[in-house]
């Protein structure tokens, strides 16, 4: 029995990260100030804390200014849509993240409506998405070109490769296929009503995972040498009573012994999130003052 590669997110984020720095400090020399990233959080979501805390931290380890702007779960639209309207106007921010999900009374879709394309940094916007599907520049969603960067040092040139992506967000799965129709994959988009799931998935020699189901994916699912992405962080009971572990939508346990390799979790595509973000903002500040952004990001 051969044992698959284990993708190592978190050094290959620690790499882009410091890239990134290099290019912050360009950046300044030239514009003479710091690129400027601002997280809005809505409410109290614990896991959304720590991921803001986190790209907060990240942010100025990079070299960047962060501007972190925390509002109850009672704010009103308007008033967020008024905060939006600042943060679009102020030139210090270069990117604009609004920590999702969103307490339900939001209207999600108009407060993403509401961020200047061009500060964009999550890629959410409709114009960056209109972009991204004709093939145009555009910020691109982080997950999604995080996963593709870790594809892309694992195989190389993935042309006329076979990529499932199961999962249709709008956040991961759509950019996903998208990003991999761009590099000449064919590309199959698999969701909860597909029918023989575990055939469709064993003609991929790409299995990107986004379904957020704790271990759906089985390993003898997988074709063998394939190589899988697997974007799910689900907390599930862990064997000590009263504690959690995390897990991701794919088995890795089982799939382990029929890929080529596969990211873990965690520690595999969570991690290229925030690096990925960090990139963004650093492109966004650059396009905004004319400057080229560095080569390789
Ligand atoms: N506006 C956005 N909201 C959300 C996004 C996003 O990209 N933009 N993505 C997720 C949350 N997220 C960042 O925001 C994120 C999720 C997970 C990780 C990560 O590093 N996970 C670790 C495990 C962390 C743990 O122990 O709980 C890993 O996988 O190794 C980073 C960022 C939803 N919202
Ligand atoms: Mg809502």
């Amino acid at each position: 029995m051969t044992i698959g590669k284990i993708i190592d997110g978190k050094l290959f984020a620690a790499g882009l990260r410091a890239q990134v720095a290099e290019g912050v400090a360009a950046f300044a020399d030239a514009a003479g100030r710091k690129p400027g990233l601002a997280v809005v959080l809505v409410g109290e979501d614990p896991a959304s804390a720590v991921y803001v805390r986190s790209k907060g931290k990240m942010t100025v380890e990079a070299g960047m200014e962060s501007f972190e702007f925390k509002r109850p779960d009672s704010i009103g639209q308007e008033d967020l849509l008024d905060l939006i309207e600042e943060l679009n106007e102020d030139d210090r921010v270069d990117g604009i993240l609004v920590q999702l999900p969103l307490p339900a009374h939001i209207n999600e879709a108009a407060v993403i409506a509401a961020i200047d394309p061009a500060k964009d940094v999550d890629g959410f916007h409709i114009a960056n998405a209109g972009k991204l599907a004709v093939g145009e520049k555009a910020l691109v969603p982080c997950t999604p070109l995080g996963c593709l960067m870790l594809l892309k040092d694992e195989l190389g040139d993935l042309s006329g490769l076979e990529a499932v992506v199961i999962g249709r967000s709008n956040i991961v799965g759509k950019p996903m296929a998208q990003l991999l129709l761009q590099e000449s994959c064919t590309v199959t988009v698999a969701h909860s009503r597909t029918k023989d799931l575990a055939s469709v998935v064993h003609r991929a020699d790409i299995v990107v995972a986004a379904v957020g189901r704790p271990e759906m994916v089985k390993g003898e699912w997988i074709k063998p040498g394939a190589t899988v992405i697997d974007v799910g962080i689900n907390r599930v009971p862990a064997l000590e009573e009263g504690k959690t572990r995390l897990v991701g939508d794919v088995a890795t346990a089982e799939a382990i012994s029929h890929v080529r390799a596969i990211t873990p979790v965690p520690g595999g595509v969570g991690p290229m999130t925030i690096a990925v973000l960090l990139r963004n903002t650093l492109v966004a500040a650059c396009a905004r003052r004319g400057i080229a952004a560095p080569d390789g990001l």
